[in-house]
C-alpha cells in the first residue's frame, strides 16, 4: 500500500480507530484521501494550511479570487407557453444565449422551489452520513452506475480537488434505481421525482434549441434515443486556503445540457471571452449550460463552455448538476440537416459511452476530450 509523507498532514487514525489526531510529521496512507474532504476537515477542525496534495499549480491569471462578477442571461421560460410571438422571442433569446454564452439561467421553469429545496436537503443528508455509509458507494470506475468519491478521481497522478461527490444515473428509464443510496431513506423517492422533473425541463429547452437551430423541434429529443441522465451532487466544505485550490477544475460537460442548482453559496465560475466570471446565485432559478454533445451536434455553432467551482473558507457549498445526453450507444456527430453542402463535419463520430469514458478518465481537463475528436482540417 502506498504511503506518503505529508506536512502539514491530514489526520492519521489512532490505534483504536476513533478520533484521529493531527501532527505535522504523519506518514499517511494515501487511501486516506479517498474518504473525502469532508472527512478530512471534520477530523482536523483547526486545519489552517491546505495539505500540499490539494495545492493546484494555477497561473496567476487563473487565480479563483481574480474572477469578476458576471451576469449570464436570465430567460423566462414561461414565454415558451405563450402566444406565438412570445414563444419565438423566447426561442430567439435561448438561441442567442447558446451562441454567445453557452450558459444561461432559467426562471419560471415550472419546477417548484419546494422540490428543489427537498433535493438539496436530501443531498446534504447523504453527505452528512457517517463515512461507512458513503463508502458503500465508493468507486474509482467512472462508468459505475452509482459512485461516491472525492476530487475528480483519486488517482495520485494529479493534484486533488476540494470536493466530494455522489454521481449516479437517472433518466426516463432509471435502470439503476435500486442501486441508488437507500440512506437517507427519503433519498430515492426525492431524487426520482427531482430527476423526472429536470428531465422534462431539459426536453423543453432542447425543443427550443432545436427550433433555434432551424431543425424540427423534436430533432434533439429524437437524437437522444432513450437518453442518459447523470446527476453529480457536489459537496465543497470550507477550505483553509481557498485561493490555492479548486472544488472542480475547469472542464466542459460531456452531455447536451446540464441543469444546475446550488444551496445559495457562490462558487460557480465560467470562462467567457477568456475571462473567469463568477456567476452569482439567483434564488429559484437554474443555471443551464451547453455540453460537448450540443457543440458536436450543432457542428460547432454552439460551444460548450469551460466552467469550474471555487471554494471558500467559511461555508459549505452544495451543488446538484444534472447532465442530459444521448443513450450510451449513440453515435455522436453533427446533425445531418446542419451539414449544408460544402460544410464538412468538424468532429469525428464517436460512441457517446467512449466519449464519456475518455473525458472522465483524463487528467487533462478543460476541453481536451473534445479537441481529441476535432477533424484535422479544423484543428488549430
Ligand atoms: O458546483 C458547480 O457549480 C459546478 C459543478 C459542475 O460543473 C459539474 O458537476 O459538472
Ligand atoms: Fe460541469
Amino acid at each position: 500500500m502506498a504511503l506518503t509523507a505529508i506536512s502539514p498532514s491530514p489526520p492519521s487514525t489512532n490505534n483504536n480507530g476513533n478520533s484521529p489526531s493531527v501532527t505535522s510529521s504523519d506518514v499517511v496512507d494515501v487511501d486516506y484521501y479517498r474518504k473525502g474532504v469532508k472527512y478530512l476537515i471534520d477530523n482536523s477542525k483547526d486545519m489552517k494550511i491546505l495539505p500540499p496534495e490539494f495545492v493546484l499549480p494555477l497561473p496567476e491569471a487563473e487565480s479563483p479570487s481574480l474572477a469578476i462578477c458576471g451576469s449570464i442571461p436570465v430567460i423566462d421560460l414561461s414565454g415558451l407557453n405563450g402566444p406565438v410571438e412570445q414563444r419565438l422571442a423566447t426561442i430567439h433569446a435561448i438561441s442567442s444565449a447558446c451562441a454567445e454564452w453557452g450558459f444561461f439561467r432559467v426562471s419560471n421553469h415550472g419546477i417548484k422551489i419546494s422540490v428543489m429545496d427537498e433535493m438539496l436537503k436530501a443531498v446534504e443528508e447523504f453527505f452528512n452520513l457517517p463515512l461507512e455509509e458513503k463508502m458503500r458507494y465508493a468507486s474509482e470506475d467512472v462508468m459505475d452506475p452509482v459512485r461516491y468519491g472525492t476530487s475528480l478521481n483519486t488517482s495520485r497522478k494529479h493534484t486533488l480537488h476540494w470536493r466530494d461527490f455522489l454521481r449516479h444515473y437517472g433518466g426516463p428509464v432509471p435502470h439503476s434505481y435500486d442501486l441508488w443510496p437507500d440512506n437517507p431513506p427519503c433519498y430515492r423517492r426525492i431524487a426520482k421525482d427531482y430527476l423526472e422533473e429536470v428531465w422534462q425541463l431539459a426536453i423543453k429547452i432542447f425543443g427550443a434549441i432545436s427550433g433555434g437551430l432551424g431543425v424540427d423541434t423534436k430533432y434533439i429529443e429524437r437524437s437522444l434515443g432513450e437518453g442518459t441522465q447523470i446527476i453529480a451532487a457536489n459537496f465543497y466544505p470550507p477550505c483553509p486556503e481557498p485561493n490555492k485550490t479548486l472544488g472542480l477544475a475547469a472542464h466542459s460537460d460531456h452531455g447536451g445540457l446540464t441543469v444546475l442548482m446550488d444551496n445559495g453559496i457562490n462558487g460557480l465560475q465560467i470562462k467567457h471571452n477568456q475571462t473567469w466570471l463568477s456567476v452569482p446565485h439567483i434564488p429559484g432559478t437554474f443555471v443551464v449550460n451547453l455540453g460537448d454533445y450540443l457543440e458536436i451536434l450543432s457542428n460547432g455553432r454552439y460551444k460548450s463552455v469551460e466552467h469550474r467551482a471555487v471554494v471558500n473558507a467559511e461555508r459549505t457549498r452544495i451543488s446538484v448538476a444534472v447532465g442530459h445526453g444521448p443513450e450510451m450507444t449513440a453515435i455522436v456527430q453533427p446533425a445531418g440537416p446542419l451539414l449544408k453542402e460544402n460544410s464538412e463535419s468538424k468532429y469525428r463520430p464517436i460512441i457517446y459511452k467512449e466519449y464519456i469514458r475518455g473525458q472522465q478518465s483524463t487528467t487533462k481537463r478543460g476541453k481536451s476530450a473534445l479537441h481529441e475528436i476535432v477533424t484535422s482540417s479544423h484543428s488549430k
